[in-house]
C-alpha cells in the first residue's frame, strides 16, 4: 500500500492525463459491449420477431429510429451502428494509449531527474560504498520497468472494471441465471491471479537483486580489466561472472515456470468457463429459456471478459514488479542528502590552516587520525609521508569537509572549519586524486570542468604549469582532442598531470596532491613542483607521496604512523632525526645510488 501511494506521489502532475486514458478505455469498453447487443435486438428483433428485450436506453434509441418494425426495412441502420461503434471504440483505444504513454513517459522522466540529481548530492561515504552497477540498474532498468507499467498495464485496471460493470450489467437485464453461470468462475480466476502476485513478487525482487549483482561484477571488471589481464585472472573472473549469471538464470527460470504454472492453470478454468457458458446457453436455447441473440450475446461477452480478467493477474504482477522497482528507487531518495548547511561562513580563503588536537574516525569507536597538531602559513608546501593506511588521505578529507572532525579543531584563516560553507571550502581546495577521472569529453572540456568560464590562455598556462602542454601539441587535434573511451589512450602520468592542469585552473587557495604525482617520471615530477613555486597566488599546497625527492623540498614534512603524527620539520631536519623519515630517504637513496651504479 505505501509503494502504490509512493507511485501515486510520482504520477503527480499527470494524473488528469490518466484520468483520461482510463475515462477512454471506459468509452471504448462500453463500444465494443455494444456490438453484440445491436447483433441480438438485429437478429432476435429485427429479422425474427421476439418481443424487444434490452435495456431501457437501447429500447429509447431503436424508438427514435421509428421502433423495431421501421428497422426491419432499413437493415443498414444497425449494420452502419456496427460499424460506427468499431470505429469509435477504436478512436477510443486511440487516445486512451496515447495518454497513457505521454503520462508515463513524463513520470518516467521525472524519476530519472530526480534520481540522478539525488545521487549528486548524497555524501561522500555513501558513494564510497554504494555499487556502481546496482546503482545504474535503478536509475535505467527499474525506471523503466514503472514506465511500461504506467504506460500500459495500469489503464488495463480500468479496462477490467470497466468490462466487468457494463457486461454485468447489461447481462443482467437480458438473464439473471445465465449470468451467474457465465460468472461463476470469475471470482475464481481472479483469486487465483491474486495469489500468484503474491507469490510472484518475491521471486521477481530475488530476480532483480540478482541482475544487480551481475551488472555490478560486469561493470567492475570492465573498469578493472587491466588488473586482471596484468594479473593473469581472467579465469577467475569467468569463473565468478558465470556464478552470477548461473544464479540470475535460475531465478529468472523459476519466474518463467512460476508463470507456465499461472498461465496453464488459468486457462483451465477459463475453458472450463467459456464451456459452462456455451453447454448451458445451447441447451436453453433449444429448450426455448432464451433467445437466439442472448447466446450470441453471451457467448460473446464471456469470451470479451476472460481476458481483461486474466490480464489483470499480469497487471497484478506487473503492479507486483512496478512495487519493487518503486521500492528499489524509493531506497535511494531517501538517503538523506549531504547536510550542506548553506549558510556558513563564506569569506575570502587565504590558506593559512592549523590543526589543534585533530582526532577523527569513520566509525567513532576506531580513531584513524588521533591528536593531530601543526600549523601551515598561506602559501607553504606541507608535504606528508606515511605507511599505507596511516591516514593521510583522510586527513585532507577532512580538510575539505567531506567528514567532520569528532574532536580537536581545524581553523583556516583562524575561522573553525565546521563553521566554513563546505560547497565554498571545496571551491576553494583543489583536491588531486591519485587515480583521476577524466570524462569522455576533450582536453580543453576535461581542463576547464575545473571553472567553466576560463579562458584559452588560461587553459594553456595550468598544462604547462602541469607539464602536460607538449604532450597535448602532439595530438593531431590538440586541445581540442577527445579522450577517454571514444578518444586518445592517456598513460597513467598524463592523466594525473591532466587532473592538475583542471586542479589549478580553479586558482584555489589550497591544492592537495594525493599521491597524485606517483605515476610522474621524477624529472617531471620536479618540474612540475618548479612551476608551482613560479605562480603568483603560491597556494598552500599539500603533498601526499611516498617518493622522498617529491617530499624532501616542501617548507614542512608531516609524518603520519597509525594515525599518529610522529614527525615533523624539513627534510634537513627529518635525516638528522632517527624515524621513518630517515629511514625511507636511506632506502630510496640507496636504491638511487644502485640504480645509477647499474645504470653506469
Ligand atoms: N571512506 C572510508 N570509510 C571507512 N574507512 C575508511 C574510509 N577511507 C579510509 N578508511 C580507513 O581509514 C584508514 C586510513 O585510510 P587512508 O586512506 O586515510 O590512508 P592513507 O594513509 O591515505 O593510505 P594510502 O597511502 O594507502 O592511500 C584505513 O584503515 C582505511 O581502511
Amino acid at each position: 500500500m505505501k509503494n502504490i501511494k509512493l507511485l501515486w506521489n510520482y504520477m503527480k502532475g499527470n494524473r488528469s492525463k490518466y484520468t483520461f486514458a482510463i475515462l477512454s478505455i471506459g468509452m471504448a469498453a462500453l463500444f465494443s459491449l455494444i456490438g453484440p447487443l445491436v447483433m441480438k435486438i438485429t437478429i432476435d428483433s429485427i429479422i425474427g420477431n421476439e418481443q424487444l428485450s434490452a435495456p431501457y436506453w437501447v429500447v429509447r434509441i431503436i424508438e427514435g429510429f421509428g421502433g423495431v418494425s421501421a428497422l426491419k426495412s432499413k437493415l443498414w441502420i444497425p449494420a452502419g451502428m456496427l460499424v460506427a461503434f468499431t470505429v469509435f471504440r477504436g478512436l477510443f483505444l486511440f487516445f486512451k494509449g496515447k495518454w497513457s504513454a505521454e503520462a508515463a513517459e513524463t513520470v518516467s522522466r521525472k524519476m530519472r531527474d530526480q534520481l540522478y540529481n539525488h545521487l549528486q548530492y548524497l555524501s561522500y561515504q555513501y558513494h564510497v560504498k554504494a555499487e556502481t552497477g546496482d546503482l545504474v540498474q535503478r536509475c535505467t532498468s527499474d525506471v523503466e520497468t514503472i514506465r511500461r507499467f504506467l504506460a500500459t498495464q495500469f489503464v488495463e485496471i480500468g479496462s477490467a472494471l470497466f468490462m466487468l460493470l457494463f457486461s454485468g450489467y447489461i447481462m443482467l437485464t437480458l438473464d439473471l441465471t445465465m449470468t451467474l453461470v457465465s460468472l461463476a468462475l470469475v471470482p475464481v480466476i481472479f483469486t487465483f491471479a491474486v495469489v500468484f502476485f503474491i507469490k510472484v513478487k518475491k521471486a521477481f525482487k530475488l530476480m532483480d537483486e540478482s541482475e544487480g549483482k551481475m551488472s555490478t561484477t560486469l561493470q567492475e571488471n570492465l573498469t578493472g580489466l587491466r588488473v586482471v589481464r596484468a594479473f593473469g585472472r581472467q579465469r577467475h573472473e569467468e569463473e565468478r561472472f558465470e556464478e552470477k549469471n548461473r544464479i540470475n538464470r535460475d531465478f529468472t527460470y523459476k519466474l518463467i515456470r512460476l508463470f507456465a504454472w499461472y498461465w496453464s492453470i488459468s486457462d483451465l478454468i477459463c475453458m472450463f468457463q467459456i464451456g459452462m457458458v456455451l453447454v448451458t446457453g445451447i441447451y436453453w436455447t433449444a429448450m426455448g429459456r432464451i433467445s437466439l441473440g442472448t447466446l450470441v450475446v453471451f457467448t460473446t461477452y464471456i469470451g470479451m471478459l476472460l481476458w481483461p480478467v486474466r490480464q489483470m493477474g499480469r497487471v497484478i504482477t506487473d503492479l507486483g514488479k512496478a512495487m519493487v522497482a518503486v521500492e528499489r528507487i524509493q531506497a535511494i531518495i531517501d538517503e538523506p542528502i549531504e547536510n550542506m548547511e548553506e549558510n556558513g561562513d563564506k569569506s575570502p580563503i587565504y590558506g593559512n590552516i592549523s590543526f589543534e588536537n585533530v582526532s577523527f574516525g569513520y566509525e567513532t569507536d576506531k580513531p584513524i587520525l588521533k591528536n593531530i597538531n601543526f600549523n601551515v602559513e598561506a602559501g607553504q608546501t606541507v608535504a606528508i609521508l606515511g605507511p599505507t593506511g596511516s591516514g593521510k588521505t583522510t586527513l585532507v578529507h577532512l580538510l575539505a569537509r567531506l567528514f567532520d572532525y569528532q574532536e580537536g579543531s581545524i581553523k583556516i584563516d583562524g575561522k573553525e572549519l565546521k563553521t566554513i560553507d563546505k560547497k565554498w571550502i571545496r571551491s576553494n581546495l583543489g583536491l588531486i586524486l591519485q587515480e583521476p577521472f577524466l570524462f569522455a569529453k576533450t582536453i580543453k572540456e576535461n581542463i576547464r570542468l575545473g571553472r567553466y568560464d576560463a579562458n584559452d590562455e588560461e587553459v594553456v598556462e595550468v598544462a604547462q604549469v602541469a607539464s602536460i602542454h607538449d604532450v597535448i601539441l602532439e595530438f593531431d587535434k590538440g586541445y581540442e582532442t577527445l579522450v577517454g573511451e571514444r578518444g586518445v589512450s592517456l598513460s597513467g602520468g598524463q592523466k594525473q598531470r591532466m587532473a592538475i592542469a583542471r586542479s589549478l585552473i580553479n586558482n584555489s587557495p589550497i591544492v592537495v596532491f594525493d599521491d597524485s604525482l606517483s605515476a610522474v617520471d621524477t624529472e617531471t615530477d620536479a618540474s612540475i613542483r618548479a612551476a608551482l613555486k613560479e605562480r603568483k597566488n603560491k597556494a598552500t599546497t599539500f603533498i601526499i607521496s611516498h617518493r622522498i625527492s617529491t617530499l624532501s623540498e616542501a617548507d614542512f614534512i608531516i609524518v603520519l604512523d597509525k594515525g599518529k603524527l610522529i614527525q615533523t620539520g624539513n627534510h634537513d631536519q627529518l635525516i638528522h632525526e632517527e624515524g621513518l623519515y630517515k629511514k625511507i630517504w636511506n632506502i630510496q637513496n640507496s636504491s638511487e645510488d644502485g640504480f645509477m651504479e647499474v645504470a653506469n
